[in-house]
């Protein structure tokens, strides 16, 4: 497998940015009604002020940022010109960025994707990206080569938070393998690759290659005998605070998996606003609620 050395690879990373700041990702969902809880207009300005606030707010209680394209999408190009500037200045501020656009397209279309968010000096580069494995998971191997080539991530969606979820990820492939398992078990190949080429194969290494497990799935994993742990993969979970799980889903869910879990949080952060004092101390509480339970 091409790819950075040891020290560049997006796990390594992100497992120090874990270490650092702990497992608290604070997702930049500027919803319309949040804009206007703040005092804010649903514009580019209020995007803008708003994107802001929370990375002031963050920086120091989270390991990184998850702006969810859709929320800077919806104002078209001044929109996306907001979301280039978050993602800029989170980088300046050392803070990791996910950007979650959940793309997934054959693999010609899908290479101009990768480029759009994993090229080194892209107008929108991130750290890493969401993505969606529904058109086979091989027509992601243009994302997941060039993240492997400089050093970036990807989260693909594996069992996410939303009840609607099972009617395609439990489902099970022609041989008898649910889908998410297999989504599962593929990642976990390009972890194992990745991690035995950069000799930090370990049981404490991250792969670069991440999954979106939603913290609400319950006992799916085992109920589809998908052993998270064992995919070596960073858990983007998302699900906590509006969507109903805790620090305790965490434990059930994930288990012996849990110190890789990204405690992925939106408005469960976002609804203390506008005051960033308060943003402030709504991250400071959830980073103390989700302190990362292993040094592993
Ligand atoms: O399975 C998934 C995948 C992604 N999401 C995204 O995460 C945030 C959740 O927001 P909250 O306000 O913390 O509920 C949002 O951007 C979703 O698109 C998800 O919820 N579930």
């Amino acid at each position: 497998m091409s790819g950075a050395k040891d020290s560049e690879t997006f796990g390594r990373r992100l497992r120090e940015a874990v270490r650092a700041r702990g497992p608290l990702v604070v997702g930049v969902d500027p919803h319309e009604t949040l804009l206007r809880d703040w005092g804010l207009a649903d514009d580019p300005a209020g995007l803008r002020s708003f994107s802001l606030r929370v990375l002031e707010a963050c920086a120091e209680h989270a390991c990184a940022l998850k702006p969810q394209s859709a929320f800077f999408e919806r104002h078209g190009a001044a929109g996306i010109d907001a979301l280039e500037e978050l993602l800029a200045l989170a980088r300046e501020r050392g803070l990791l960025t996910v950007l979650d656009v959940k793309r997934g397209d054959i693999g010609s279309t899908m290479a101009g994707y990768a480029d759009a968010y994993l090229r080194p000096g892209a107008p929108l580069e991130a750290d890493a990206i969401t993505l969606s494995p529904y058109l086979g998971f091989g027509s992601l191997a243009p994302a997941l080569e060039l993240a492997a080539e400089h050093g970036k991530g990807v989260f693909v969606l594996a069992l996410t938070s939303n009840p609607d979820g099972p009617e395609v990820q439990h489902a099970v492939t022609a041989e008898g393998t649910a889908i998410a398992r297999a989504v599962a078990e593929s990642a976990g190949e390009r972890n194992l690759a990745e991690l035995s080429a950069t000799g930090a194969e370990d049981e404490h290494g991250w792969g670069s290659t991440g999954l979106v497990v939603g913290a609400t799935v319950g006992a799916a994993p085992a109920e589809l005998g998908i052993d998270l742990a064992a995919t070596r993969a960073p858990l983007l979970a998302p699900g906590f605070g509006a969507q109903g799980a805790g620090p305790r889903e965490r434990d059930e869910v994930f288990g012996p998996a849990a110190e890789r879990v990204l405690v992925s949080i939106s408005r469960g952060v976002l609804a203390a606003g506008p005051a960033t004092a308060a943003l402030e101390a709504r991250t400071r509480e959830l980073a103390a609620a989700y302190a990362v339970p292993s040094a592993g």
